[in-house]
């Protein structure tokens, strides 16, 4: 049975791996790593670079067969904050995929918010008068009125990394 290492302790990253992963197929752990980016990615591409990190450094950390890292940032397009989302497995053999979910606009306020250098889990919390929103419904949640949790929303993720992955077993790899 292969490992597989979730780069994070956040129950809403875990839970759609869980989701997507059988764990009939696969023992899957979950660790704290750090991304080697900012606690707040402020574009795609940084936020698709700590995905990256999170999986290399969560398959090492745990001597896994496979890491996978989940992150949340937010991108700036025509002036506005969008919220980003991005994965990325890695393997032993040195095969890395990835791959980018839901883009919401942000409330101009939550903007404002991010604009003054806080945290957008931060400035959730208090948009919404809620308590721990990264770990629960996430921003997708709250602006899809509930309809697309933060869990959903990766594990979506997750099911485009794993298929990414088992076409490139299939067919040969080619690195990001
Ligand atoms: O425990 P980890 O895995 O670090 O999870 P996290 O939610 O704290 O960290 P991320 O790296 O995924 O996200 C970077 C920052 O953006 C925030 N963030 C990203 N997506 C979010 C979302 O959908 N809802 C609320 N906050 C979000 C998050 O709270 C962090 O402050």
């Amino acid at each position: 049975m292969k490992t597989v290492a979730v780069g994070t302790n956040n129950e809403a990253k875990i839970a759609a791996v869980r989701a997507v992963l059988s764990e009939k197929e696969y023992r899957i752990v979950s660790l704290e790593v750090p991304s080697g980016v900012s606690a707040q990615p402020l574009s795609d591409e940084e936020t698709r670079l700590g995905a990256i990190g999170r999986a290399k450094r969560a398959l090492e950390a745990a001597e896994a067969d496979i890491g996978i890292g989940l992150e949340g940032g937010v991108t700036k397009i025509d002036g506005q904050w969008w919220l980003c989302n991005w994965g990325a497995l890695a393997d032993r053999n040195g095969v890395v995929v990835a791959a980018a979910g839901a883009r919401l606009a942000l409330p101009p306020d939550v903007g404002t918010g991010i604009e003054a250098g806080r945290e957008l889990g931060d400035v959730m919390e208090a948009y919404t008068g809620r308590r721990n929103v990264r770990r629960k419904e996430g921003a997708v949640g709250v602006l899809t009125n509930g309809r697309v949790d933060r869990s959903a929303m990766f594990s979506h993720i997750v099911e485009l990394l794993a298929g990414q992955y088992e076409w490139l077993c299939q067919n040969g790899s080619f690195h990001v």
